[in-house]
């Protein structure tokens, strides 16, 4: 066994054997333990990638490339007092959102409700000047006030600056572009929570192998996914979530960061499902409001939400994430949401597409992440041998090669067969 390889099984050992949140001591000797054994990693083992820093383009197993990944990153230093599960009302700190859209402003609240500094990065100076002085985001939501503690910046500097959590709701297809162009304005040992919800199509990458190819270092990194209009959140409509950090610490701090009586944010380490369950959700919402706009039934819709959800196990367990996490809240949860919710932009899109409306039309209105998701799903499904025609067929419809009712009439003259989906 070489070196790296007796480091990752310590670690192992280590995470398996975290004392329990309500005995500090030994919380405390497991943390000097972890620490310690963070100081023996050599910083070139960070990883296993190219001689460049980058991953390949799609790795065999995302989930043994995230096994990889090792952060340079000491794990956070334990609260003086006593750590609970509840949201830690006495210790306000700086968290900065990069993006002012509808789920930047949400997210925004989200962390404000727990009393932390929030400060916003913007493009458009009228929007940080509305944001400042009139209390509204005056492009997203603009019918919702904005407590005192949420400020805006158009200095991505400023906005980073002391900042303890930066929650990225940038559009998925700008983002890596958007690391690498500004890489040098982020601190390399701050957690970025993408809350995005798609994959890359540029490399065909799930988006967190493609930011970490784009900062070209490694960088704690954790997804926030599940059921959540922004709307609903401003609102303070009681919703849940789920954030995945290969770490459990990194996902816990966004836990603790943004849950309240409003907000129930779940943790867990299945960084490639959480990731995939948010983004192939999107795809498959296109289609059900492409069953909307034909004017079909419940029935027709039901069917479709429950074979779309096999299709989303099958490939999200083909891609190396977790089975259980398309049954939680980033696999069906989401899924419901866009399925049946009107204020989903997916669900939106199939339906005007069935209407008649081109599709560059309705991406000039709106951002739309099932339309390039849709076509790295099929690229997915091709490498790995899975049938998938849901997913084909919304894909198909999507790139104008298939009529909504000629995708009907596929998907119900397929040969008959046993209900539940073989994996591989
Ligand atoms: N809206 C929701 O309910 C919701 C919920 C969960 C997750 N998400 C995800 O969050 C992500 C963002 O969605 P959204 O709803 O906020 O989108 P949006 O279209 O409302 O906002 C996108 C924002 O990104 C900004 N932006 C675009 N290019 C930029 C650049 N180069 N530099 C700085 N800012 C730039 C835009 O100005 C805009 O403010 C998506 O991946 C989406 O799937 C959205
Ligand atoms: O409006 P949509 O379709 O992008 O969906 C928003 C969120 O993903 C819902 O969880």
């Amino acid at each position: 066994m070489d070196q790296i390889e007796k480091l990752r099984t310590r670690a192992a050992e280590l995470l398996a054997s975290k004392p329990i949140d309500s005995n500090p001591e030994a919380l405390s000797t497991w943390w000097a333990d972890w620490c310690a054994l963070g100081s023996m990693i050599p910083p070139n083992s960070i990883g296993e990638r190219d001689a460049k820093g980058s991953p390949a383009p799609l790795p065999d197993s995302p989930a043994a490339h995230w096994k990889g990944w090792w952060s340079a990153t000491a794990p956070p230093a334990p609260s003086s007092s006593s750590p609970s599960n509840s949201p830690d009302s006495t210790n306000k700190l700086k968290v900065t959102v990069w993006g002012g859209g509808a789920f930047g402003t949400a997210m925004a609240r989200c962390a404000s409700r727990n009393g932390h500094n929030v400060v916003m990065y913007v493009r458009d100076p009228e929007q940080e000047r509305s944001i400042n002085e009139d209390h509204v985001n005056n492009k997203y939501l603009s019918n919702f006030t904005l407590p005192d503690n949420i400020t805006a910046t158009i200095d991505l500097k400023e906005a980073n600056a002391g900042s303890s959590l930066f929650i990225h709701a940038l559009p998925c297809q700008l983002t890596p572009k958007w690391l690498a162009a500004n890489r040098t304005l982020i601190p390399g040992d701050v957690c970025i929570c993408s809350t995005a919800k798609g994959l890359y199509v540029e490399t065909r990458q799930l988006l967190g192998d493609a930011m970490l190819a784009a900062l070209e270092r490694p960088q704690p990194l954790a997804f926030l996914s599940g059921p959540s209009f922004a709307a609903e959140i401003m609102k303070g409509d009681p919703s849940a979530v789920v954030v995945a950090s290969l770490k459990l610490y990194h996902a816990t701090a966004v836990q603790k960061f943004l849950s309240n009586n409003s907000m129930r944010v779940y943790v867990s380490q299945d960084v490639v499902g959480v990731q995939l369950g948010g983004a192939l959700k999107n795809p498959l919402a296109i289609g059900a409001g492409m069953i909307e706009g034909l004017g079909l039934g419940i029935n027709t819709m039901s069917a479709f939400v429950t074979r779309s959800c096999n299709e989303l196990r099958q490939l999200c367990v083909a891609m190396g994430g977790k089975e259980n996490t398309i049954s939680g809240l980033s696999g069906v949860g989401d899924l419901m949401l866009t399925c049946f919710g009107n204020l989903s932009r997916n669900r939106t899109c199939g339906t005007r597409l069935v209407k008649g409306e081109k599709l560059e039309d309705i991406l000039k209105t709106m951002t739309v992440e099932g339309v390039p998701t849709a076509r790295v799903c099929v690229y997915y499904a091709d490498m790995c041998g899975l049938d998938l025609p849901i997913f084909r067929c919304a894909a198909a419809v999507i790139d104008g090669k298939m009529s909504p009712e000629e995708a009907r009439s596929a998907l119900m003259s397929r040969p008959l067969g046993m209900e539940k989906g073989e994996i591989c």
